[in-house]
């Protein structure tokens, strides 16, 4: 026993710091790029979602420290280069080119190592970092290892100048071993909005979640607070369009919430779950057919589970990260701390049970 935990608290320490340099080289690329940006520089993808240069040069960077730190790793990420490699992708191509050579090359920080091709002298080229983007075409799967990116999760918060999170997984056999959010626009303390934004969260399976500054200071161990009625509200996405804020409202209702919900992009949600600000993360289907992605929940669902919670789909049934690029049929997420959790179920199957059964009637 005291062999396995040893080696419990020995493992994937490489691939844990290497994760922590890859999410703050990118959380500076996507501060830098906001600083800069230039509306008409925004594509539209097929699924209508705003793709930035942010999203590509994010993606090359982690990519591309990936394969020098571990090449065998399979990734799934966001993003592909398709749009860049055609002759209209040129000047796209070219800024994202810049963008993450420039952040390539920044001067190595605290526990940043030159083998992973960062630092003065990195330069990649063009076909270089677009095949790094490319990397991220992996289907995924059961077995093995793989890691997930989103480089920026949130576009549409990052494009208002609110929340967004650079995210990164390390999965093997389909749980999430490590995962990392890095939140360039997150209050250190929600209550202070006003306050000193920045920070990073981090959690490896087993030995629990922490948050600290982007800058690498003042780190503290995260930790649910215990299930409070009076206080207990709910963190939902700012667009109606990803999570029915209708049906969270009924959850609220049965739950006989008082305090409104924290409505606000990206994976941030997960985080300011583990660290208290919300009671619970609420995903609820719109009945579309989307499916999850599995970058949109790798990292911070490690992250509220190491500091106490529960992160389950509306049924109490665990995410599946082992069905490919996405999570399969959408039957929602919700997350909590555990002793949360049942009453939070019961809600949510009466509140769907209700729609459903008002719809067939209608
Ligand atoms: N119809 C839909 N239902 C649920 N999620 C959706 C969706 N359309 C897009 N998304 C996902 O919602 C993510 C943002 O989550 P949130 O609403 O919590 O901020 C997006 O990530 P990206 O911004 O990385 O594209 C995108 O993957
Ligand atoms: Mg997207
Ligand atoms: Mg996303
Ligand atoms: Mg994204």
């Amino acid at each position: 026993m005291l062999y396995r935990s040893t080696v419990m608290s020995l493992a994937f320490t490489a691939e844990k710091q290497l994760a922590i340099s890859a999410v703050r080289r990118a959380c500076s690329l996507t501060s830098s790029v906001f600083n800069k940006l230039v509306k008409n520089e925004t594509l539209t993808k097929g699924d209508k979602s705003p793709v930035t240069v942010g999203d590509y040069s994010a993606q090359a960077v982690i990519s591309s420290m990936l394969q020098r730190a571990f090449p065998q790793d399979p990734i799934v990420g966001e993003e592909d280069a398709a749009e860049l490699r055609v002759d209209s992708g040129a000047t796209l191509r070219d800024r994202i080119v810049s963008l993450a050579n420039e952040a390539l090359v920044g001067e190595l920080g605290l526990g940043d190592l030159a083998e992973w091709g960062i630092g003065p002298g990195s330069e990649q080229t063009p076909e270089q970092l677009l095949d790094a983007i490319d990397r991220g075409n992996y289907k995924g799967g059961r077995t093995g290892r793989m890691w997930t990116i989103d480089p920026i999760d949130g576009t549409k918060g990052f494009l208002r100048g609110e929340q967004y999170a650079v995210c990164l997984a390390f999965l093997v056999d389909a749980q999430v071993q490590i995962g990392v959010l890095g939140c360039p626009n997150l209050p250190v303390d929600l209550t202070n909005p006003d306050g000193e934004k920045g920070c990073l969260f981090i959690a490896v399976r087993g030995q629990g979640a922490q948050q600290m500054k982007l800058s690498g200071a003042d780190p503290a161990p995260l930790s649910i607070p215990p299930y409070s009625p009076s206080t207990f509200n709910f963190l939902e996405s700012v667009e109606a369009a990803h999570s029915s804020h209708s049906t969270s409202e009924k959850i609220s209702q049965l739950m006989e919430i008082t305090r409104p919900p924290i409505r606000m992009d990206s994976q941030a949600k997960y985080a300011c779950l583990a660290r208290g600000d919300g009671g619970a993360y609420m995903r609820m289907p719109t009945g579309v057919g989307y499916k999850e992605k599995i970058w949109d929940h790798a990292a911070g669902s490690l992250i509220v589970e190491e500091s106490g919670g529960i992160v389950t789909d509306s049924r109490g049934e665990g995410l599946d990260f082992g069905l490919g690029r996405t999570l399969g049929e959408n039957y929602g997420v919700i997350a909590c701390v555990k002793d949360a959790h049942a009453k939070l179920l019961r809600a949510v199957q009466q509140a769907t049970t209700d729609g459903a059964s008002a719809q067939s009637k209608a």
